[in-house]
């Protein structure tokens, strides 16, 4: 007897199909997710003066203190309706440089163990739970089959550093029902996300799996929306206003929209929470010289300040180091004045 040629993976257990959980755990009458996806476009076109700010965790690992950090964030948010568009980061997924831990969806024991499809559950009743606070909800897709579980929670999406260049990450984006921003390359290199962007708005044809659980030819119709979001990288940071203006003009050069999302955390921060606050300052005054190409601000942060290995702390990132709440209150209150000071 020879062995097979191809042996499928070794089954673990089994998943729900979206269309069972989305049942199961549906979105809530007051969610306004289209509303939410709306004023998100609105900021990204243009129509609407004021800055997309993304702001929260860089992963959820507990969803008790997640809620507490969104329902902290919803309370401050009040205060910068007029100037700022607030979103919580609620990331479920994490892409590894090499391995480690992949985000709550893929294993919410935090040991390894991999229960996905607990980890789709608790996901996905963590973002019910968030949204109940009024806020949109932000979120990166890493996994293209995990999307259907969730993406209809979410009002804001982006494909990361590690994956931009990937094409089945481009066709996602180009399905995905929200705007999503695409992030230049780990090693800092923005041309692939122009490319990313370029690919994400076009139609795409692909296999994917369907609400049904069954598998399908699937269809992404192009996501207007795609934009480029400036991380910095292993060749250095750029959010200074060259960067920015050179990035824009990149944009301009192929006919695409003139708007960058810059995220004050990874290689901008270089991972240390404590330069993110100067980043945002100085985002801040590009924004009061008049920058209008300059849409949106990324900030990771979570209740205390930091990060650990293993989960010990109680509201402190087991992945990147965040801002503490109170401290990330200051930095957007920086940002929503630079926001009045643009219009003045
Ligand atoms: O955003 C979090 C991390 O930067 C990302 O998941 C990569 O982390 P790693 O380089 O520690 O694997
Ligand atoms: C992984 C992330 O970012 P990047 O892709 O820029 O490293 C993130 O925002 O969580």
């Amino acid at each position: 007897m020879t062995a097979p040629l191809l042996a499928a993976p070794e089954t673990l257990g089994l998943l729900p199909t979206s269309g069972e959980l989305l049942s199961d755990l549906p979105v809530r009458p007051g969610h306004g997710i289209h509303a939410h996806r709306e004023a998100v476009r609105r900021v990204l076109d243009g129509e609407d003066d004021r800055v997309l700010a993304v702001v929260g965790p860089c992963s959820i690992h507990d969803p008790e203190a997640g809620l507490e950090y969104a329902r902290g964030l919803a309370a401050a948010s009040a205060r910068w309706t007029g100037d700022l568009l607030v979103v919580l980061r609620a990331y479920l997924e994490k892409p590894r440089s090499v391995v480690g831990w992949k985000g709550l969806v893929h294993d919410p024991a935090l040991d390894g163990s991999g229960d996905v499809a607990e980890g789709l559950r608790l996901g996905r009743e963590f973002l019910l739970d968030a949204a109940d606070t009024g806020l949109p909800l932000a979120g990166e897709f890493v996994e293209p089959l995990v999307a259907p579980y969730l993406a209809d929670l979410v009002s804001y999406g982006a494909i990361g550093a590690r994956t931009v260049a990937s094409q089945p990450h481009r066709q996602l984006a180009s399905w995905l029902p929200m705007p999503v921003g695409l992030k230049n390359a780990v090693d800092g290199d923005v041309g692939v996300a122009v490319d990313a962007i370029r690919s994400a708005i076009a139609r795409h044809v692909f296999p994917g799996v369907g609400h049904d659980g069954a598998p399908a030819v699937q269809q992404g119709a192009g996501n207007a929306q795609a934009h480029l979001i400036l991380r910095g990288g292993t060749a250095g940071t750029n959010y200074d206003a060259e960067s920015v203006g050179q990035a824009l003009a990149r944009l301009r050069a192929v006919g695409l929209p003139e708007r960058v999302v810059v995220d004050a955390s990874h290689g901008n921060s270089g991972k240390d929470h404590r330069r993110q606050p100067g980043v945002v300052a100085d985002l801040a005054a590009q924004i009061a010289q008049g920058q209008r190409g300059l849409v949106g601000v990324m900030v990771e942060s979570f209740l205390y300040e930091g990060r650990q290995d293993t989960a010990q702390r109680y509201g402190v990132s087991i992945t990147d180091a965040c801002l503490a709440l109170p401290e990330t209150v200051d930095v957007l209150d920086t940002l929503a004045a630079a926001v009045r000071a643009r219009r003045g």
